[in-house]
């Protein structure tokens, strides 16, 4: 079976030029098929703050008004998809960066109003598997930022984790798929402030209970739901820490199992 790494970075990557440049002269060296997913949710919220439009999150994920899906459009699809390609491009990485409307590549429903109305936030409905295979089979890297589209003319917000891990799971059956999520911080940690305190392995079982005990929050929340319902789809690893101990044999990362 051939293979794709599936990689997700988040804001505080992106936000950090030596962080960013470290994980991309990393990325151009992986020599199997690669997909790359960015968020970007700090920056937004930076931008937003700097405009006076106020912040919302609830669970991790941001609600988004029509003020607030601009400025996400104009940060995630626009400034960063563009300066990581222009990056990648420079190390003769055929890099493309792609909202999930671009080609089609990714539909999604608004998220339905149950405990909170999210907004303009989409839940991904459709991976278009053919034509982000047709690109990766013709050496061509896609670059995706956290937004998807409703096929009606509506972008949505997307939660970059979860775009990481419908992807995965869209390739699952015909690739060995890989999927790391590169953060900061050198996996989840059982006291947040050590980073000595890795937790090698988590599943669904002891997900719920870091849960309740209060260790995993925050944007951990949809990160780690994401990964179990990854490896729960057939994705054949799942880990989450930082990029120069993921690709290594090196321990010191979270590795998530059934
Ligand atoms: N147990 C934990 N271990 C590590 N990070 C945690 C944990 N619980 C909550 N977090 C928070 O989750 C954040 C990572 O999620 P998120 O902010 O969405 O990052 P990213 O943008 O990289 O996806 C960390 O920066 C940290 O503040
Ligand atoms: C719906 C939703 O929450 N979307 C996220 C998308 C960006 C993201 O996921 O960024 P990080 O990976 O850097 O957190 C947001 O706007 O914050």
């Amino acid at each position: 079976m051939k293979s794709l790494k599936v990689i997700k970075i988040g804001g505080n990557i992106i936000d950090d030029q030596k962080s960013l440049d470290e994980f991309l002269e990393t990325f151009t060296k992986i020599e199997d098929p690669k997909i790359l997913v960015h968020g970007g949710g700090k920056i937004a919220s930076e931008m937003a703050r700097s405009l006076d439009i106020p912040v919302k999150m609830f669970e991790g994920r941001r609600i988004t008004d029509e003020a607030t899906l601009d400025i996400i459009t104009m940060v995630y699809a626009g400034k960063i998809n563009k300066t990581i390609v222009a990056k990648l491009q420079s190390t003769n990485c055929n890099a493309l960066g792609l909202t999930g409307a671009d080609g089609n590549t990714i539909e999604a429903d608004k998220r339905p109003v149950l405990k909170i109305d999210y907004g303009y936030v989409g839940d991904v409905k459709k991976v278009n598997f053919e034509i982000i295979e047709t690109l990766i089979s013709n050496n061509i890297t896609p670059v995706f930022c956290a937004i998807t589209h409703n096929k009606k003319g509506q972008l949505l917000n997307t939660n970059a984790d979860t775009i990481a891990t419908e992807i995965a799971m869209a390739f699952a059956d015909s690739y060995n798929v890989e999927l790391y999520y590169c953060f900061e911080k050198n996996g989840v940690l059982n006291d947040i402030n050590n980073e000595d305190s890795v937790i090698e392995q988590i599943d669904s079982i002891s997900f719920k209970n870091l849960v309740s005990e209060g260790i995993i929050a925050d944007g951990m929340l949809p990160k780690i739901s994401n990964c179990i319902n990854a490896v729960n789809h057939n994705v054949d690893k799942v880990c989450i820490g930082k990029h120069d101990k993921l690709f290594t044999n090196k321990k010191g990362y979270t590795t998530i199992v059934k």
